[in-house]
């Protein structure tokens, strides 16, 4: 895997906003799904919506930034899905490594979110413990793929509330590799429960710390088997 930028001051103050960009992404996305507005006001932000993606797609990637090292080597993700802060799409999660190696994020979806009335897709919640149970997974040095992700869903998961989300590896064989976790109210309550197993890509083995494929790149090094 290659590294996309080399970090310089410039490189930080455009991320730094592209960042905000996405926050105000995230906030034009509740509000569009929130807003009461009269018809000719939502043609009218239409439009004013079609002229500024026409602005941004002036110049153009192929693909999302993917990992890259950040000021002082820490590998980031930026334009992931679930963590990236400078993708929309993303809440985006912050994931902590605790000194246990399980994993552990802060989370509160938005009504862009919904599913059910009042309540979370189950999809969204299902993309938050995949991306957590990876975490880990690799935080355990057994980095890998989503081979399959089982889900409990035990009580309607609410959005606009803080929540706590966990995840924790269990077993390893071979290149598989069990992790479980939950997303729980902050009093432990278990909202959606989940339990996966990842795979080692085989051409990911023997790939260690400083490696342009293993640390360098934001992936943790693979443990030995
Ligand atoms: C710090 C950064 C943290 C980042 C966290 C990110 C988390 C996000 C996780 C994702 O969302 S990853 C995206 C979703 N997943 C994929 O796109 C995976 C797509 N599938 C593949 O790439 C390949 O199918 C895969 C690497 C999973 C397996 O291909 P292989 O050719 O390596 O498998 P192989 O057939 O050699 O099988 C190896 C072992 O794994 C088992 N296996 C393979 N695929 C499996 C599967 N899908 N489910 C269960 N077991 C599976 C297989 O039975 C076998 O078991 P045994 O050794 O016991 O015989």
């Amino acid at each position: 895997m290659t590294i996309d930028v080399t970090p310089t001051e410039d490189a930080e103050a455009r991320l730094a906003a592209l960042v905000e960009l996405s926050r105000r992404a995230r906030a034009l996305a509740d509000a569009v799904v929130l807003t009461d507005v009269p018809e000719s006001e939502v043609t009218a932000v239409a439009a004013e919506l079609a002229a500024l993606t026409e602005r941004l797609g002036a110049l153009r990637r192929e693909s999302p930034r993917s990992f890259e090292l950040g000021p002082g080597g820490v590998p980031r993700n930026v334009g992931n899905a679930v963590t990236g802060s400078a993708n929309p799409h993303a809440l985006p999660l912050v994931v902590r490594v605790t000194p246990e190696r399980t994993v552990r994020a802060e989370l509160s979806f938005r009504p862009v979110h919904a599913g059910p009335p009042a309540s979370v897709h189950g999809g969204v919640s299902a993309m938050i413990l995949d991306h957590l149970l990876g975490e880990a997974v690799a935080a355990a040095g057994f980095p890998g793929v989503t081979g399959t992700l089982t889900l409990r869903y035990r009580r309607p998961v609410p959005y606009g509330e803080p929540l706590v989300a966990t995840a924790e590896y269990t077993r390893s064989e071979g290149r598989k590799t069990w992790a479980e976790g939950r997303i729980a109210l902050p009093d432990g309550t278990a909202l959606a429960e989940a339990s996966g197993l990842f795979v080692t890509p085989a051409g990911w083995l023997g790939r260690g710390a400083g490696d342009e494929t293993g640390s360098k790149s934001g992936q943790a090094p693979v443990r030995e088997r």
